[in-house]
């Protein structure tokens, strides 16, 4: 094998292409573009011929896709910018990176899921999205799945991260600016952190240069569950405990059903993910879900002293 990987992170500025920058330093060179490029590589996911074009100057022995499209209602009105970005780019790279002999790392969604039932989903369950976002997304997967080249396809759920939009950073905002907040109570997942996706993803790569046979899809999420009620209320009581200025009264976080929260695109009602695949194969601990957004929170509440 010899020498150092060279890494080619696409979506460098996403919430987990963020924590990438800082998790794949240590592998081996990374050129990480954001959709601008850079010194001449294109970095735009929505143009196929650039992307290919950026992949065999590079040549690199890695490629580690974080960039999509990523919001699930604005999805629902421009399909076909959707699909370009999550599964027919998402073909490009499995393309280019099979014809380099390259590692591709994507990532997927539970909303993949229908949501139905209350098991975790585990990988050999049969998907069925309920949106755009959630189609296109397992479009790509199938599309990496189809090439057959050496791949680790990440599905996770709910994520956020110190940088970049997410729920938990909303409802803060939320918070300090209304009365009361409305918040869905029968959607249930587990908030996972951009840094431990990008952790996981450092670790499984080491393992992969030792072990091809771990090539394939695995659910990565945190460990436990709640709704996103639950998980606004847990950001929520932490945002007091800290002594930060919110204009929510105590216990004004109502929960609601989704049925009273019209949204364009349907979200799951079970979006829980059975990680033991993952890790059993990587031999990896996963935290609890609070214990990650903990820090998330205490980072931000730091960062506004
Ligand atoms: N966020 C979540 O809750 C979840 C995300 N995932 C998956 O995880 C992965 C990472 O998501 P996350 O980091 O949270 O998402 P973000 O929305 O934070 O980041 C996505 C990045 O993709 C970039 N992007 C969008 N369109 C293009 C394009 N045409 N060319 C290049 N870059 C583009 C965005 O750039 P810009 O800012 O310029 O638009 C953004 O930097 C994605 O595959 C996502 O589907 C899975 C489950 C949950
Ligand atoms: C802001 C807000 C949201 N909600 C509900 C709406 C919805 O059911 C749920 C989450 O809403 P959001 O729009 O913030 O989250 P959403 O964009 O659906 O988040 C998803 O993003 C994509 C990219 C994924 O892959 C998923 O795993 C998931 O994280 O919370 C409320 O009930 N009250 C509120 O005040
Ligand atoms: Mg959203």
């Amino acid at each position: 094998m010899g020498g150092l990987p060279k890494i080619l992170l696409f979506g460098k500025n996403g919430q987990v292409g963020w924590e990438l920058q800082r998790a794949l330093a240590p592998l081996g060179p990374v050129v990480a573009l954001d959709r601008h490029g850079s010194e001449g590589l294109c970095g735009d996911l929505a143009d196929l011929d650039g992307i290919a074009t950026t992949i065999r100057a590079v040549a690199p022995s890695v490629i580690v896709n974080a960039a999509a499209y990523t919001e699930v209602d604005q999805a629902q009105a421009e399909p076909e910018l959707a699909r370009r970005i999550n599964c027919d780019a998402v073909a490009v790279l499995a393309r280019e990176a099979q014809a380099l002999g390259a590692w591709l790392v994507s990532y997927s969604t539970d909303y993949v899921f229908d949501g139905s039932g209350q098991q975790p989903w585990r990988e050999e369950d049969v998907p069925h999205p309920l949106s755009v976002y959630g189609q296109t997304k397992r479009d790509g997967e199938l599309a990496i799945q189809a090439v057959g080249g050496q791949h680790l396809i990440f599905r996770t759920s709910w994520v956020y991260g110190a940088r970049g939009r997410n729920f938990a950073k909303t409802i803060l905002r939320l918070a300090a600016e209304r009365d009361a907040l409305q918040v869905v109570a029968d959607q249930f997942g587990a908030p996972t952190g951009a840094d431990l996706l990008a952790d996981v993803t450092a670790h499984a790569l080491r393992l992969v240069r030792l072990r091809p046979e771990l090539v394939g899809l695995y659910h990565l999420a945190a460990a436990g569950e709640t709704s996103w009620h639950g998980y606004a209320r847990h950001v929520v009581e932490a945002a007091r405990a800290a002594g930060r200025p919110l204009r929510l009264a105590e216990a004004a976080i109502v929960p609601i059903p989704a049925t009273a929260y019209p949204l364009p695109a349907p979200r799951p009602a079970n979006s829980r993910l059975d990680t033991s695949r993952l890790r059993a194969a990587f031999g990896v601990h996963l935290p609890p879900w609070q214990e990650g957004v903990d820090r998330l929170l205490g980072e931000l509440f730091e960062e506004r002293l």
